[in-house]
């Protein structure tokens, strides 16, 4: 079942598409990493399949309803990110009972487990916490609540490096105790790749691509050697990245050669090699093929 179905999602502000036609899925009890650089509209859309935010053109339905101010969608997902907001004169331990008296799947021994965990003070004031610990605290009303749908957007924000490594595990852990569907929103894959089962990569508001992360990986292939030696195999091959390195050049490029060609690749003496999930993102989202060192040389 699909928990998640859009077609010709749009969002305008003024004048501005901050998601453009954007049409895919998500199946049920999976975790979706959505990626994009910023302003890639990766927040307005959790917050329209939140029912926070009003389309203004196209279809989408979450749990076949449509989400907009929707209160029986409203009760099966949790949207999380580093502007949650709470009554400032409640204390920690006042908000998690009022969160477990609010959600139907609430689970006080994963909340009270990590709030112990995290050493943060059951009587402390939410405003008075920090970035990242409010940051883990508002990851642990996300996971206690065990919601059908749970929305992170950015959940990381402020975390400290050992900290977002135990939220990604217990993330994980808690998952395969109760599956359900996760979307994880970030700007980069690298940190959250082994968590994910699929990738939705937005590009200025629009589908850029959607894999399962098993895909991603061999979604590219780096070419490194002397230009003349590979020239004749990229003639008609997509360049998502190049570099040059003296007379060595590296290319990354669609992965769709064949068997033999590949064969035919390494007798020329080019070196093929695999690309890392987040540079493929890198790469397709980038509006220059050659990066930031094109800035340096242009000025030379
Ligand atoms: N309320 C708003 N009014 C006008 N423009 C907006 C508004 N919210 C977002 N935008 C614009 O829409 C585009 C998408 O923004 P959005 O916040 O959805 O991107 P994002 O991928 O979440 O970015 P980031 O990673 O930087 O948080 C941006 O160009 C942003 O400036």
């Amino acid at each position: 079942m699909n928990v998640i179905e859009c077609s010709g999602l749009t969002k305008v502000y003024g004048s501005r598409k901050a998601v453009n036609d954007l049409s895919f899925t998500i199946a049920e009890n999976k975790i979706t990493g959505l990626i994009g650089r910023n302003g890639a509209g990766k927040t307005t859309l959790l917050k329209i399949i939140a029912g926070y935010y009003r389309k203004s053109a196209g279809k989408i339905t979450v749990f076949s309803k449509n989400p907009f101010n929707n209160i029986q969608v409203a009760e099966k997902l949790i949207f999380v990110d580093d502007r949650m907001s709470f009554p400032p004169a409640l204390a920690l331990s006042e908000i998690l009972s009022s969160a477990a008296a609010f959600y139907p799947h609430w689970n006080k021994r994963i909340a009270d487990g990590l709030l112990n965990y995290f050493q943060l003070e059951p009587k402390e004031k939410h405003q008075y916490l920090s970035k990242g610990m409010a940051s883990t605290f508002n990851m642990i009303i996300g996971l206690a609540s065990r919601c059908p749908l749970t929305i992170y957007d950015e959940p990381t924000t402020g975390m400290d490096a050992a900290v977002r490594k135990d939220f990604y595990r217990a993330l994980l852990k808690d998952y395969i105790e109760q599956p359900r569907t996760i979307i994880l929103s970030s700007h980069l894959l690298n940190e959250i790749e082994d968590l994910l089962e699929d990738v939705l990569l937005l590009r200025g508001g629009s589908k850029e691509l959607q894999l399962p992360i098993a895909e991603l990986k061999h979604y590219a292939v780096g070419l490194s050697g002397r230009e003349e030696a590979f020239a004749e195999f990229i003639n008609d091959v997509d360049i998502l990245h190049q570099k040059q390195m003296g007379n060595v050049k590296y290319i990354v490029v669609r992965n769709n050669f064949s068997e033999s060609l590949q064969k035919r690749i390494g007798m020329s003496g080019v070196e093929m090699t695999p690309v890392a999930t987040d540079d493929v993102c890198v790469y397709l989202t980038a509006g220059n093929k050659g990066g930031i060192d094109d800035v340096f040389h242009r000025s030379e």
